[in-house]
């Protein structure tokens, strides 16, 4: 017989569910007061008894830790609870071991688990456990989970799915093979919150896969514009976190990603799944940290910046070169150049008597040559004149000591890092491919390199006590950044990206390139694209045509590509959109420009026909709700119910990079899309464009084709 069968009885269920889980709650909440009114007691006490013995205090001291560690996680418990009110549980699969004796469970399937201790049993798994991965890689019939103890077989009779808000249910899926397609197309067609929310309730198979890969030391996944890779990063620690408890917190997780405002947008889901968020960084902020942040240097916004506005060919050459695996091996040629011919020893006079002899010298170099270059110096003073001292019996002074040590360092030609970074652009005989801008700012694609040689000769900082790092956008970093970033942190990696949304195309990275700088690394690709709808995700394959995309069949309203005589034109039909937007349920509309400045200006001018724009910035450091004004640099990695994308004129997307920027606004497009240009459109407008309508808002008229 099957259990709560019908849904009135899983409503039943529900409600009896919902008040085990209150009974609960009301213990944690007595507990909690019991925790705070113990500590009150002992701040008391000791505020009245301010005489007592230092014994005492230490003990009380010890004890109030105590208590305020235990009340700390009374409080985690209770919040957990409160989630699980809410939403207790999302899926149900009922499964039968294939083994004699074999009884059927039923597993209802949420964000935590809730174990109840009346009836001694889980009421409700973590969404993480083995067991319920059945529930996202198998539908009726044969099944299998991977546990401690191996492979366990057996049937899934029954699957679930349900909508639970405010621990009210709001339908339910009855087991069919399209359970999540049917939940996963209410899910994608819903509005945009201000934030990135969690997909546990639908995690495809193949997302399963990458969340749940605990084998592999360097995961690289290429997936194509809104295949979930971001969404999957996150489930992945929240995973981690779970599965290796005890030996992994969020503190020892790292997330290297592209600006704060990205960090900002998707700091919910953890939180969501019930876990810490995660500390965040940057590239240039870890690579100017190893160069101890010594140098001014332009960083890759405003690098962006530049190869849109004024890109000369030597800005591109210069980061194209330094892209290059080739440049690495000349790097890696020029430090066994300096280990080999930087260091000069010379005769040194320690004392009116004792001379230290120039190859002696030159011997220890070589002796200690598995310490970094400028390491040795120390290593090399002591060995020497405690070679010195044995053959001379005499005892060395400080002064002497620090003489010597002084006359080493100086023998060696590459104390100044700069200065060793440009020698090396002399010695490979390519000096052009090194300039620094006003105020002796160096470029962004020298950043890596420098740190690279600084590492050669200084050796590696502190090791890091990251235990997992995690790599967005992973396209837009170079290989010699990648080879930075394994000398920096040995740990396991996830790194996630798409090679066709490079705001960077001199200078990116696809996951081969990623492996063959790590030398190791499994690649995995995520095929199927959910944000766009299926006319959106068409047109963006037109723009910048990717072979693995798989547009998901949702549809929606067309693209629109509208065409004017002037930017007056433009701006009023811009403002005609945002009109019906404001009407219409959507949430957020994204008006994405191809740069900044362009961006600002846009702001600025429509300021004057409608209120309640936000014009994000590269110095932003949140994300904000409802109508966005930003740069395709900006909106990477984001989403918006609706997109407009204006000034798509034939002038202002010309380039390879302007095409990449285009590519990347249109493929933010959840449900609506509208292009607007005025002049000559660009050529990478897909024309004819089969989805354009004939009435537009504003004062839009059908394009002619080009
Ligand atoms: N299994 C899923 N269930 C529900 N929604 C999903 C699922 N997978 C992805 N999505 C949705 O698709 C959208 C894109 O996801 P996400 O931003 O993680 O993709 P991405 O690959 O990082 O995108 P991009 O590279 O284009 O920035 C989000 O709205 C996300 O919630």
């Amino acid at each position: 017989m099957v259990f709560n069968k019908t849904e009135e009885q899983e409503k039943e269920y529900l409600r009896q569910i919902i008040n085990i889980i209150n009974n609960s709650v009301n213990n944690t909440d007595k507990s909690v007061k019991e925790h705070v009114d113990t500590l009150q007691e002992y701040k008391e006490y000791l505020w009245s008894n301010k005489d007592i013995d230092p014994h005492e205090i230490r003990s009380m001291r010890e004890s109030i830790l105590r208590h305020f560690a235990t009340g700390e996680s009374v409080i985690d418990k209770r919040k957990r609870l409160g989630k699980i009110l809410d939403i207790p549980y999302f899926g149900r699969i009922d499964f039968t071991e294939r083994k004699e004796g074999s009884e059927t469970r039923v597993l209802y399937i949420g964000i935590h688990t809730f174990y109840d201790p009346g009836k001694k049993a889980n009421l409700i798994h973590d969404w993480r456990a083995p067991i319920s991965s059945m529930f996202y890689d198998h539908e009726l019939g044969a099944a299998s989970y991977s546990s401690p103890t191996g492979e366990v077989e057996g049937d899934i009779s029954l699957k679930r799915q349900y909508r639970i808000r405010k621990g009210q249910m709001e339908y339910m899926i009855e087991n069919s093979l399209t359970v999540h397609d049917d939940v996963l197309q209410k899910e994608l067609s819903s509005n945009t919150d201000d934030k990135m929310k969690n997909i546990v309730t639908t995690i495809q198979r193949e997302q399963n896969r990458i969340i749940r890969n605990e084998d592999t030391q360097t995961l690289i996944i290429q997936g194509v514009a809104g295949s979930g890779k971001t969404s999957i990063a996150l489930h992945r620690i929240a995973y981690l976190l779970y599965a290796q408890k005890g030996e992994i917190t969020s503190k020892d997780i790292l997330i290297i990603s592209p600006n704060k405002v990205f960090a900002d947008y998707i700091s919910n889901v953890l939180p969501e799944l019930g876990e810490e968020t995660v500390p965040e960084t940057s590239m240039e902020q870890i690579l100017s940290g190893v160069l101890n942040n010594k140098y001014k240097y332009q960083n890759f916004f405003e690098q962006v910046t530049e190869l849109l506005e004024k890109p000369t060919p030597g800005f591109i050459e210069r980061i194209q070169y330094k892209a290059s695996f080739d440049f690495i091996s000349q790097l890696e040629k020029f430090i066994l150049h300096m280990e080999n011919h930087y260091f000069k020893a010379t005769d040194v006079k320690l004392t009116k008597h004792i001379t230290v002899p120039a190859e002696f010298i030159d011997e220890q170099f070589r002796r200690f040559n598995r310490y970094p270059m400028r390491q040795r110096f120390e290593t090399m003073t002591d060995y020497i004149l405690e070679m010195m001292t044995l053959k001379h019996y005499f005892k060395v002074t400080t002064t002497e000591r620090n003489l010597l040590k002084k006359e080493i360092q100086k023998m060696f030609a590459g104390n100044n890092d700069l200065q060793v970074y440009k020698d090396f652009f002399i010695w490979s005989g390519k000096p052009e491919m090194f300039k620094t801008h006003k105020n002796r700012t160096l470029e962004y694609a020298d950043l890596a390199p420098l740190a690279y040689l600084h590492v050669a000769l200084e050796g590696l900082p502190a090791p890091s006590r990251i235990k997992h790092l995690l790599i967005d956008e992973m396209q837009d970093y170079s290989p010699i950044q990648y080879k930075m970033i394994q000398k920096l942190y040995s740990c396991r990696k996830t790194i996630l990206g798409d090679a066709c949304q490079s705001v960077n195309p001199y200078g990116s990275s696809t996951a081969e390139m990623i492996q063959k700088a790590f030398v190791t690394g499994k690649v995995m690709k995520l095929c199927k694209s959910y944000r766009s709808t299926f006319e959106i995700s068409n047109f963006a394959q037109r723009i910048q045509a990717n072979e693995d995309l798989e547009a998901i069949a949702r549809h929606g309203d067309a693209p629109t590509v509208l065409s004017f005589k002037n930017p007056e034109e433009e701006l009023s039909a811009i403002s005609g959109i945002i009109t019906t937007f404001k009407k219409s349920n959507y949430k957020s509309l994204g008006i994405i420009c191809k740069t900044e400045v362009q961006a600002q200006e846009i702001t600025e001018r429509l300021k004057s026909h409608t209120d309640k724009l936000y014009f994000l910035s590269h110095q932003s450091t949140a994300f904000a709700k409802g109508i966005i004004i930003t740069s395709s640099h900006m909106a990477k990695g984001l989403e918006f119910d609706e997109v407009i994308i204006p000034q798509t004129n034939a002038s202002n997307y010309n380039t390879l990079i302007d095409k990449s920027m285009f590519y990347v606004a249109a493929t933010r497009a959840m449900h609506r899309l509208t292009i607007t240009y005025w002049d000559k459109p660009s050529r990478f407008i897909p024309f004819p464009n089969p989805y354009t309508r004939q009435s537009t808002p504003g004062n839009g008229n059908n394009p002619p084709a080009p």
